[in-house]
């Protein structure tokens, strides 16, 4: 093996490309999805249900492709090309994506929303599409290709590679998911101003492309190993031949064998019959695991969207929901470090054996723990949501644009929520003093507004009003005119128009923060200034009385119709802390756990395998919140947490039951074995051998996770 790439303080200079290659990657996928389920919601108009399932599918899909990725790149192009060409088709997708999100190319009406959203939902499915073929094809290739880099005697400095290696994914992840929110939240466009998710995707293709480039700039310096043949292949052929020769063998007149792998020994190696037992037996052992993929995924799509109704003012600072998501690499590379050399060498040290498999289940523990936490935060969180009329309901204010006091009487006690029955007919209200009856008609499923003028005697006036939150942490604002002149306002992000008298203006979306309102009636004006949080909405009154001037702050009255979101999105902080708490146990311990018990020829398979369970795990999300369709959503996180325990008390049982191995050893004994027998053994050793040397890449593997 020639690996004499140029070296820097003993280590290849070929492993600074990849490792930069990776940080790039990393944000361009962590960056991209972070605003993801915002942009289905959002921009193409899906409710939440959808946005998750679509966002589900997608990450399923990254993660099932690396077993395509393993077998193109071990019997056909090898690593080195594998991840040029499925790099190319990557940066493709995350182009597609961004041009699906400029909303100028279909938006004819120049209103600021597409107007063929078929176009754009079409172009970011093909988008997302290329991206998991991309990320997840080449997953399998990078980490191992890098490993190919050091020789055989570099244990340490392989090592050393891995860790940074690890630092790079969650490098990327952490300003990834600072960077493309904001991008996202910025007003752009060439027409009309939509929300920047073209920026938003556009970075991430950037950076892709800058992970290509960089790849192919330290091409000449890499160690690039032939394709050895696919060992995924030969392990499906075996078990196949021993299913087969099992089933032909099934009358009672052949004897038994100890395990049905044992079937194989006709044509199949005694070695490799050995090994594939091995990786079944982890693989067994991994059957319960997804179900934390499902809760651990969701923090992208439940969580992110469960920080769209919450209060995200840090100080001065204001965090976007989808910003939140950073808060798992920032615990990434604080607690892994903390656990490896406190908590671990501490609960050691009390003479517990805390083993992977019980920290695995530790971890599981304490994903269910985030759930339950981000169940509580939501049962906060809905306390403060407004109750808005169902189908058969009507909610009705009023306001008193006079100047005296006005008695009303409402037939019933509630006013403000009536049934289907009271809605039904025409409500009748009388005023009185001097008595007036009016009859209004309340629509069913609105909120309305009973504006009462300044003479009752007066036609009055009714106003629709908002019935859902207002999107994106917008401030939906009106004003009402109870003045007998026209008046016009305006800030310098909208203009009201101008407002007739005794009449009211249109809802504009305003963002968070202080903003002054500007009235002018003539060439008289006044200024009038005040605070907006998330998601609120207010009808602001400019009553008879007001005078011009130079503010008017006290005369206006301003009537909150959806108070701002008020949990804090510093709620959310617990949950992510177990979540991540969770990973570091579950995740780094389960890929040290499956590497350790793989057979060394067989790391790739049991890779393949585990992130075949993070697969697994997205899709049931789907499963689960599809069949349960739970009307509230405390009530599904309560949900998957208790799967998740049910799972969790499931997988101590068959890890009590599990023998820890050391494949080596075993490996070793088998040759030792067949040293010692006839020359026939000898030559089924060679053949062993030979498989060994053709599909040798595993030993890198075992070093990622050391
Ligand atoms: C544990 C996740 C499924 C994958 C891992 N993610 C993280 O470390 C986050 C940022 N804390 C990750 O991205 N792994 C790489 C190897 C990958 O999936 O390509």
């Amino acid at each position: 093996m020639n690996k004499k790439s140029s070296r820097v303080c003993g280590y290849p200079l070929s492993i600074f490309f990849i490792v930069v290659n990776e940080f790039c990657e990393r944000f361009s996928y962590y960056g991209m999805r972070a605003v993801l389920v915002l942009y289905f919601k959002y921009f193409l108009r899906w409710d939440d249900d959808l946005a998750t399932s679509i966002y589900h599918t997608f990450v399923a899909l990254c993660y099932l492709t690396p077993i395509l990725g393993a077998i193109v790149a071990d019997s056909w192009l090898g690593k080195f090309k594998t991840i040029i060409y499925l790099s190319i088709v990557y940066a493709i997708g995350q182009v597609a994506m961004a041009v699906s999100a400029i909303h100028d190319i279909t938006d004819t009406d120049r209103d600021g929303t597409p107007d063929n959203m078929t176009f754009h939902v079409v172009l970011s499915m093909v988008g997302l599409f290329l991206i998991a073929l991309g990320t997840g094809g080449i997953k399998p290739c990078v980490a191992a290709f890098g490993g190919d880099q050091f020789s055989d005697h570099q244990d340490r400095q392989r090592r050393t590679f891995f860790s940074v290696f690890y630092l790079c994914i969650n490098g990327g992840s952490l300003l990834s998911t600072i960077i493309t929110p904001i991008l996202r939240a910025q007003d752009c466009g060439i027409h009309s101003q939509q929300k920047c998710y073209s920026l938003a995707f556009g970075v991430p293709a950037a950076l892709m492309l800058v992970a290509l480039v960089v790849f192919i700039v330290g091409s000449g310096m890499y160690y690039k190993a032939e394709p050895q043949g696919n060992i995924m292949l030969d392990v499906c052929k075996c078990i196949g031949f021993a299913i087969k020769n099992r089933y032909r063998h099934r009358s009672n007149q052949y004897p038994k064998r100890q395990h049905w792998m044992d079937w194989a020994e006709e044509k199949y190696d005694k070695l490799l019959i050995a090994q594939i037992k091995m990786v079944l037996k982890v693989l067994f052992l991994y059957i319960p695991l997804p179900m934390f993929w499902t809760l651990f995924d969701q923090k992208g799509s439940r969580w992110t969207l469960q920080a769209t109704t919450m209060n995200g003012y840090f100080g001065s600072l204001v965090i976007q929901p989808d910003q939140m998501q950073t808060v798992n690499p920032i615990l990434i590379l604080t607690l892994v470090p903390i656990m490896d050399s406190v908590i671990y060498p501490l609960i050691n040290k009390c003479g517990l054996n805390f083993t992977p498999l019980k920290r695995m289940t530790v971890g599981m523990l304490l994903a269910a723990i985030a759930f339950v936490c981000a169940a509580l935060v939501q049962i906060e969180i809905d306390k403060t949501l407004p109750t808005f009329p169902s189908t058969s309901q009507s909610q009705l204010k009023l306001l008193n644009m006079g100047s005296e006091t006005v008695t009303i009487k409402m037939p019933g006690n509630d006013p403000l929520n009536l049934t289907a029955a009271q809605v039904s007919g025409q409500i009748n209200i009388s005023v009185g003093h001097p008595e007036v009856r009016n009859t209004i008609s309340l629509a069913k499923g609105q909120r309305q507004t009973l504006l009462i003028p300044l003479t009752i005697t007066d036609e009055w006036l009714m106003t629709d009003d908002i019935t859902s939150k207002p999107q994106e942490g917008n401030n939906a604002i009106r004003f009402v005119n109870g003045m007998k002149t026209a008046v016009n306002v305006s800030i310098p992000a909208a203009n009201f128009g101008l407002i007739e008298p005794f009449s009211y203006s249109n809802y504009s979306l305003i963002k968070n923060g202080k903003v002054t309102f500007t009235l002018w009636s003539g060439s008289q004006s006044c200024e009038y200034s005040t605070d907006f949080g998330f998601g609120s909405s207010y009808t602001f009154f400019i009553p008879s009385t007001l005078v011009f001037g130079p503010n008017c702050q006290e005369s206006i009255t301003a009537a909150e119709d959806i108070k701002p979101n008020s949990v804090h999105m510093a709620l959310q902080i617990p949950q992510y802390f177990f979540i991540t708490a969770g990973e570091v146990m579950f995740s780094v311990t389960g890929l040290e756990f499956s590497y350790s018990q793989a057979p060394s020829n067989m790391k790739a398979v049991l890779q393949a395998g585990w992130l075949f369970t993070v697969a697994i795990g997205n899709f049931i999300v789907l499963i689960v919140a599809e069949l349960a369709k739970l009307p509230k959503q405390w009530a599904e996180y309560v949900l998957f947490a208790s799967l998740l325990v049910a799972v969790c008390f499931i997988f101590s049982i068959m890890a009590y039951f599990y023998t820890y191995i050391d494949p080596a050893e075993i490996e070793a004994q088998f040759k030792k074995n067949v040293n010692e027998d006839d020359e026939d053994n000898k030559h089924k050793l060679q053949k062993t051998e030979r498989f060994y040397r053709k599909l040798f890449s595993g030993g890198t593997l075992k070093q990622y996770t050391a």
